[in-house]
């Protein structure tokens, strides 16, 4: 018998990401290599001594001639090519010295962030696209009746917070008054640059044109196949292994893991913590925000475990 073992590959890769936060840096893989004529996250093998972060400092100044001031880990992506298991371990790069250009001659250009999906990327890079695009909160809005009020409060998070993502939750609304609320939320959003994820039926896109849906874990275990179109967000709410694993079957964007902490909208479930929290990213393959009693102090350290970032409806709702 042949058993193969597969080589196992550890590569450091960089979103370095503009001053404006809109633009990001690829590089062309060179024709006659692995994966050559693709575009790709500058960045390489690191050697057996190294960890992910100094491996990058080399590979950057091999690649790109630029020194890394700031970073940030992003996402860790665990891909099974036919030859090799791959671990890209993603970083940010937010503040960087010198003038990057491609010094073995590979093409580098900054891009658009919205363009980033019309480059041919390695099969293992779709989560980090994701992650690239996404910020580091989302907010989830809180039950409120009255509407004049619940555009205050959705206008003040996107104003002075600078919330980004905003998944629609308001179980309490008929479906016609929660279509008058998304699309008056929708009008906000795009006031300020923001996505809007509709949290109910998929077929609500059909009424309200939003950036995507979010799935309750109730209708995530419920479907078989993806319910919206690629170009539309999808997340949802995910608790454990077998959620995980259900919302990277259906090709989910991205998720909410939870609870991390115990919260009063939910007394009586346990709290994941974040040692169990850790452990389920590592393998989720897709962006994840930490839920359960976050904050915005919570953010650096739900990254530094290898989430996106956190999400919380109480910590903007206010
Ligand atoms: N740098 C980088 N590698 C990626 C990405 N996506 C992806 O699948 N890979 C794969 O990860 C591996 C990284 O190898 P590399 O060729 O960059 O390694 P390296 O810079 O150390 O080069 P060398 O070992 O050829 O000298 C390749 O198999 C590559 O195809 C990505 O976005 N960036
Ligand atoms: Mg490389």
């Amino acid at each position: 018998m042949n058993v193969k073992v597969k080589r196992r590959v550890h590569v450091a890769a960089a979103a370095i990401v503009s001053a404006d936060k809109q633009q990001v840096l690829i590089a062309r893989r060179p024709s006659n290599v692995d994966h050559g004529g693709l575009w790709e996250f500058p960045g390489g093998k690191l050697a057996p001594y190294e960890t992910g972060l100094e491996g990058l400092k080399r590979e950057l100044h091999e690649e790109l001639g630029i020194e890394i001031r700031r970073a940030q880990p992003l996402i860790r992506v665990h891909h099974e090519y036919s030859d090799k298991h791959i671990l890209l371990d993603v970083w940010q790069v937010h503040e960087f010295a010198g003038e990057p250009f491609g010094r073995e001659g590979q093409a580098v250009r900054w891009v658009p962030m919205e363009e980033l999906v019309s480059y041919p990327f390695p099969a293992a890079n779709l989560p980090i696209l994701r992650a690239v695009m996404l910020p580091t909160e989302y907010l989830i809005t809180g039950e409120e009746a009255d509407d004049e009020r619940f555009a205050g409060l959705l206008e003040r998070a996107l104003k002075e917070d600078g919330v980004r993502l905003v998944q629609l939750r308001a179980k309490g609304l008929s479906t016609d008054a929660y279509v008058a609320r998304a699309e008056r939320s929708l009008a906000l959003c795009r006031d300020y640059g923001a996505k809007l994820l509709l949290n109910g039926e998929p077929e609500l896109l059909e009424r309200v044109d939003a950036d995507g849906i979010h799935l309750t874990s109730e209708r995530l275990m419920n479907l078989e196949r993806r319910p919206i179109a690629e170009g539309k967000w999808l997340s949802a709410s995910t608790h454990n292994q077998a959620q995980l694993e259900k919302a990277a079957s259906l090709g989910c964007d991205f998720v909410t893991l939870s609870p991390l902490r115990t919260t009063p909208s939910h007394p009586e479930v346990a709290p994941m913590g974040w040692h169990d929290f850790q452990q389920l990213v590592e393998r989720a393959g897709m962006p994840v925000f930490a839920l359960g009693g976050m904050t915005r102090f919570d953010a650096n350290h739900a990254r530094a475990v290898g989430a996106q970032g956190i999400a919380s409806i109480r910590d903007f709702w206010k």
